[in-house]
């Protein structure tokens, strides 16, 4: 690995900056994507025989209890699952694969010095656990640009659709719509063995993260733009080429989508997207299958929906209070929302209990760029009203902003107002994540999920024992 990355400066040196500073030699080397492959072939065995120690020696071994109210409580609080990407602390927050969000800033590759890092280098890391060069991105990103093509059905079965449909439905029937190029169902059709699976996974995944962007940028130039679309550009990172086809090309904003792309990308593996691919994903359904199961949950609005919830419920504030309104019309806001039956969205969280750190590094992006904004003024109120008033109901478990309290602000100050668009986005993200998972899964060989449920009767009868 170490040879390759020095055969690569080597070349780089030796002709022309082309891609992220690399020559096209450079890049044209690494755009096999074999180092990224071969990294993990070299790793999986390792955690194959690290998993069967563990079941071996500690299969027995007890991790937690079980409780009618968690069984009531959608398993809020069972440990069931394994997920290796990413791991998720009530106070901390998320880190990817033992990294913060401030970490990873700081660590990860950016396209120039001090940026937001590279979404492809967080693909390297959940993949492999290591944080790759700058040359391993500039690998990754060629890789993926030569996989992007989009079949050639595509956009007469997304045509088909009624001209309303969300930006969601028309997001995951694109998924199954590239289906029928999943080498995984077709080497599992010819019968290849089980140790193989991961490789076919790994292909899938990395073809359709691959054309994600593409896919996205489709769907919003059909929805709002009139169907005039823009060309995919050989020479931008991944999240540039979701940016610029989507018709952005200003620096600040391409930057905000590679930060978009790198935080929210995984929250471990119990949120409705991930476990809804996981479970899809046990039952041997290929990438694309399960992907898009997982951005079925992602378009719940006590999900991923909430960033588009938000946006709307904050114009809403605005158009009946104004640009400036007082804490108390604020607070009288929140408390007739919670009153007609609604929560107020992106507030709260089924696990965390603090403030979410993917909603402070946007609140740090938006207060570097857009400090006197006025919808990022009317969100900082938010901020210092909404957790009062959720606490004063007494039942919320957790009073603070999450991640999608804050995106539409900073995507609305580029000029992506259409919030209905804005899920399908969190989805390209949420790719990187649930993907490189399944490609463990199926390297791990973990089984078919199938976890027991009961009847109120038997329930009853289990806790009058
Ligand atoms: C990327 C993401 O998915 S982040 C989450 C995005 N979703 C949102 O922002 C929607 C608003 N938030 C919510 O609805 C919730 O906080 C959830 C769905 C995220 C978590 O739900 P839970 O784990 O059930 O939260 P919790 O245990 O605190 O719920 C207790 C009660 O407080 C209510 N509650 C929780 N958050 C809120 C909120 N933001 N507004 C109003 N009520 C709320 C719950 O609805 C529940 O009420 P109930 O007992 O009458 O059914
Ligand atoms: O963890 C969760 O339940 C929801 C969430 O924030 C995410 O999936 O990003």
């Amino acid at each position: 690995m170490r040879g390759a990355s020095s055969l690569l400066r080597r070349l780089a040196s030796t002709s022309a900056p082309t891609l992220n500073g690399y020559s096209e030699t450079a890049v044209r080397c690494l755009s096999t994507g074999t180092e990224l492959k071969s990294l993990l072939a070299e790793k999986i065995p390792e955690q194959q025989e690290r998993l069967k120690a563990l079941k071996k020696n500690y299969g027995g071994k007890e991790v937690g209890n079980v409780t009618a109210e968690k069984v009531i409580g959608g398993m809020r609080g069972i440990t069931g699952m394994l997920w290796e990407t990413s791991l998720l602390d009530p106070d901390e927050g998320i880190k990817f694969r033992g990294y913060s969000i401030p970490e990873l800033q700081k660590t990860l590759p950016a396209a120039k010095e001090g940026g937001e890092p590279l979404p492809e280098g967080l693909l390297w890391l959940l993949l492999t656990g290591e944080v790759p060069t700058k040359e391993q991105v500039a690998g990754v990103t060629a890789d993926l640009a030569a996989r992007a093509k989009l079949p050639a059905h595509l956009p007469a079965v997304l045509a088909a659709l009624p001209k309303d449909t969300h930006p969601m439905v028309q997001f995951s029937t694109a998924v199954l719509a590239l289906q029928p190029e999943s080498q995984f169902a077709a080497a599992y059709a010819k019968g290849v063995p089980k140790t193989k699976y991961w490789e076919y996974a790994y292909e899938d995944s990395m073809n359709l993260i691959a054309k994600l962007p593409n896919v996205a940028a489709h769907i919003y130039r059909t929805t709002y733009h009139g169907g005039k679309l823009i060309g995919f550009k050989q020479n931008l990172d991944w999240a540039a080429n979701l940016a610029h086809m989507m018709g952005y090309e200003e620096e600040e904003a391409v930057e905000l989508m590679r930060l978009y792309q790198t935080i929210h990308a995984d929250h471990e593996g119990g949120n409705v997207s991930a476990h809804a691919t996981h479970l899809v994903g046990s039952a041997l359904s290929d990438p694309y299958l399960s992907f898009s199961a997982g951005l079925n949950g992602l378009a719940g609005p006590l999900h991923g929906l909430a960033n588009q919830e938000v946006l709307g419920w904050m114009l809403d504030v605005k158009k009946q209070l104004g640009d400036n309104p007082s804490k108390d019309e604020v607070k009288d806001f929140v408390w007739a929302t919670l009153k007609s039956g609604k929560v107020v969205p992106g507030f709260g969280h089924a696990v965390l209990r603090k403030t979410d750190p993917r909603y402070m590094c946007q609140r740090e992006f938006a207060l570097k760029h857009l400090p006197d904004d006025p919808l990022f003024k009317l969100v900082s109120l938010f901020y210092e009203v909404v957790p009062g008033v959720l606490t004063e109901t007494g039942k919320v478990k957790n009073p603070w902003p999450n991640v999608d309290a804050h995106s539409g602000v900073l995507l609305q100050y580029y000029g992506m107002k259409e919030q209905n668009f804005y899920t399908v986005l969190f989805g390209v993200s949420r790719a990187l994540g649930v993907l490189s998972q399944g490609v463990w899964s199926r390297a791990l060989g973990l089984p078919i999920e199938r976890p027991k449920s009961v009847t109120m009767g038997s329930l009853e009868k289990m806790v009058q024992k």
